[in-house]
């Protein structure tokens, strides 16, 4: 068995590989970095190093490497016979995945086991998102290859740090982790991946941990720059920055209750385990890393917006959750393209013109005039 995993990067190693190589799968890795791609080439087995209680190390093995920008040829070979597709490469980079899938299937035999495919991002729906761009891309081919190939939207959550150069392939991480994938498109042949969760409907899934987990995350990170502070770990020992968290997942919980219909005592815990995870002094991850590409999460249905929009339609409340956006407006990174294009937006335009553009709200809904507000309040 086979899968071939796109972006090698701190996740696709430490989370996505490692599963897919417990659960059986030789790992083709696939990636555009070219001294990541050689050094997988040259190494036999990598450690996955999990920090903080019950953590373990984990070895992983019978894996390839093919630089996709490089060699796409060998890549849709290795798609074509491969069992399972997975990437975790970013939102915005499916569009670039998608030639290589396309590739792979117009070479798959028709007759063989659909090709399952898995994009394992932190976005509503990243794996329908792919299957639109290979649609696109296929135009009326679409309808011979679709068959070729089944998509699963999956919800991925364990906290992948950036890597010290020094430690080469080796990836540390958190020991907790969780992958929901919704299992409908399987049709009962479930991919082999140990500790998988399956369900029926991912969407009050994968709106729990991208409002709670990365909501939360993002919060500390916003407000531990604003307070000074490198380190997430750091920014939750501020008391000041604790409790903006606290107060912005109070009201992504209450949105979650009021939506989907956890109950409170289960978010509750939730909560306090991903806060707890957020605290594990082991863990060496930076507010740099955790607010990287603000406009993204700043985006209509991303972490911040998302969860604000809904809840500001329903009448809850949201003043957390704008202290959030107010500290995410502030990031200001010069290594970071979008923190340098969003300071660019906030001096170019009105305060109504970025609300517009920046977070896909429109004049008319509920919660636009009170971001324009804390845009014109950012833009001063
Ligand atoms: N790190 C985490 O804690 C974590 C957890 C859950 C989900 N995620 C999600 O996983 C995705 C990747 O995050 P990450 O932290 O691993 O980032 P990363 O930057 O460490 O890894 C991304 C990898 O993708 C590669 N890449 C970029 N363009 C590519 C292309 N065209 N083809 C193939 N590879 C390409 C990069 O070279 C890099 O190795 C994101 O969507 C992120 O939100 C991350
Ligand atoms: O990867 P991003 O940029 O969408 O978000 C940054 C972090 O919040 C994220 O990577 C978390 O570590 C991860 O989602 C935990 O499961």
């Amino acid at each position: 068995m086979k899968a071939v995993h796109f972006g090698a990067g701190n996740i696709g190693r430490g989370f996505v590989g490692l599963l897919l190589h417990e659960g059986g799968y030789e790992v083709v890795f696939s990636d555009v970095a070219a001294p990541l791609v050689q050094a997988l080439q040259e190494a036999e087995s990598y450690t996955v190093h999990e920090v903080g209680e019950g953590g373990q190390d984990r070895t992983v093995t019978n894996f390839r490497a093919v630089n996709s920008a490089e060699d796409p040829q060998s890549v849709a070979a290795e798609v074509a016979s491969a069992e399972v597709v997975t990437t975790a490469v970013g939102p915005t980079i499916l569009k670039f995945i998608a030639p290589h899938i396309l590739a792979g299937l117009r070479e798959r035999s028709p007759e063989a086991v659909p090709l399952q495919v898995m994009a394992c991002e932190n976005a509503i729906g990243a794996t329908d998102t792919l299957r639109v761009h290979l649609r696109e891309l296929a135009g009326d081919e679409w309808d011979e290859l679709a068959p070729r190939a089944v998509f699963a939207n999956t919800a991925v959550d364990r906290i992948v740090p950036g890597q010290p150069a020094e430690g080469g392939i080796n990836v540390t991480v958190e020991p907790f982790f969780e992958w929901a994938i919704e299992q409908g498109a399987f049709g009962g042949n479930l991919p082999l991946i140990p500790g998988a969760h399956f369900v029926d409907e991912l969407g009050p899934y994968i709106e729990r941990k991208l409002f709670t987990v990365n909501t939360g995350h993002a919060t500390a990170a916003y407000l531990g720059v604003q307070a000074g502070i490198e380190k997430i770990a750091d920014a939750l020992a501020d008391e000041q920055v604790a409790a903006g968290v606290v107060r912005a997942l109070e009201e992504t919980s209450g949105l979650l209750v009021a939506k989907h219909g956890f109950s409170v005592e289960e978010m509750a815990t939730y909560r306090s385990t991903i806060l707890d995870r957020f605290r594990n002094p082991a863990l060496p991850d930076t507010v740099d890393r955790v607010g990287r590409q603000p406009l993204r999460k700043l985006s209509r249905h991303e972490r911040l917006i998302g969860p604000a929009a809904e809840a500001a339609e329903r009448g809850l409340p949201v003043d957390g959750l704008l202290d959030a956006v107010s500290a995410a407006l502030a990031f200001d990174l010069e290594s970071d393209e979008q923190a340098v294009e969003m300071k660019g937006l906030l001096a170019e335009v009105n305060a109504e013109a970025f609300t517009e553009k920046v977070t896909g709200l429109t004049s008319a809904h509920p919660l636009f005039a009170r971001v324009a507000e804390r845009v014109e309040a950012a833009r001063r």
